[in-house]
């Protein structure tokens, strides 16, 4: 018997999109039903057999579900919540794929009727693009998915997503969400918004009649792979994670600036060392 009945996933992109193949390709849901504001996108991601079928009500879309995952952008995925949590089948679950945690789960916890059941959860896995055409089977595959339980959290709905995240192929964490969020901030948001600023501040070098990115190679272009990255999903996630990113950004200008002043001391010695401990650093976890 598969583990999902009836499947719900409400933002049918690349996260929604990617766990519907997985699920579905490992035969552990009965039907998938997609809810979106795009009919062009949905009707492409029934094509693609993504979805078995959609609707574009939400209200209508979960009823009958035993789980709904939330799969839109971070800033709108406790308003979706409040829209149909009064629709929702007794028993249900549902779970979410947000990049930032604190928040949407404070908010989600307090929107479930009695009777039914939200669990946090976040695969950290992604790519720079977007929609149900960048979905695939194997994203989830050997990354790790971060579930955020509370002391509110049900345990048998819990073991439920775990299981979920577990079948797409993730190895589960479990994490307080202020740990997720700070931990995220850094692993994450800040390496998106350097990338972001790097590629402004190249872009806008003026010292020459010419502008020069046209230049760039593989290190410019392996660094700024994320820059592509949706913008309005990232705007997104650094009003939401507003805290912990510039605590973040303030500790990553401590050893900008300490690299700096090695640079312009010509202190080669300390160069060397900062690039060797960085180098081991990242080594280790390749
Ligand atoms: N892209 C990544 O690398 C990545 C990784 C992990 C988690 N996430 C998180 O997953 C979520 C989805 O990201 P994605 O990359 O799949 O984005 P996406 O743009 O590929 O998909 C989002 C989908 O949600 C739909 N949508 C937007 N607002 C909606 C609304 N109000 N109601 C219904 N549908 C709506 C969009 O039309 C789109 O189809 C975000 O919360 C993001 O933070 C993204
Ligand atoms: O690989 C990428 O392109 C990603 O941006 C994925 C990435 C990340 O920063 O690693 C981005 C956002 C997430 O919430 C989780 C994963």
């Amino acid at each position: 018997m598969p583990l999902i009945q009836r499947l719900c996933i409400i933002g049918v992109g690349l996260i929604g999109g990617s766990l519907a193949r997985i699920l579905r390709e490992k035969g552990e849901v009965g039907e998938i039903v997609g809810i979106g504001r795009g009919e062009a996108n949905l009707r492409r991601a029934v094509e693609l057999g993504v979805i078995n079928r959609y609707e574009t009500d939400p209200v209508g879309g979960v009823a009958g579900a035993d789980l709904v995952f939330l799969a839109t952008p971070v800033c709108s995925i406790a308003s979706v919540l409040a829209r149909i949590a009064p629709h929702l089948a007794p028993g249900c679950i549902v779970t979410d794929g947000g990049s930032v945690k604190g928040e949407i789960v404070a908010t989600c916890e307090a929107l479930m009727p009695a009777g039914t059941f939200f669990v946090g959860g976040h695969p950290i896995a992604g790519t720079e693009h977007s929609g149900v055409e960048a979905s695939f089977a194997s994203l989830y595959q050997g990354r790790r998915c971060i579930v955020t339980p509370t002391a509110a959290t049900d345990p048998l709905a819990l073991h439920k997503v775990v299981r979920m995240w577990e079948l797409a192929g993730s190895e589960v964490v479990l994490m307080d969400v202020e740990k997720h969020d700070r931990v995220l901030a850094a692993i994450s948001h800040l390496p998106h918004m350097v990338a972001y600023a790097l590629v402004n501040a190249v872009g806008g070098y003026d010292r020459f009649e010419e502008g020069i990115l046209p230049y760039s190679a593989g290190g410019f272009r392996d660094f700024t792979r994320i820059a592509s990255s949706d913008p309005a999903m990232w705007r997104d996630i650094a009003l939401m994670n507003r805290e912990s990113i510039l605590e973040m950004m303030d500790f990553f200008s401590r050893y900008f600036a300490e690299l700096r002043s090695l640079v312009d001391g010509e202190d080669g010695a300390g160069l060397e060392d900062f690039f060797a401990r960085s180098k081991e650093q990242r080594d280790a976890i390749l």
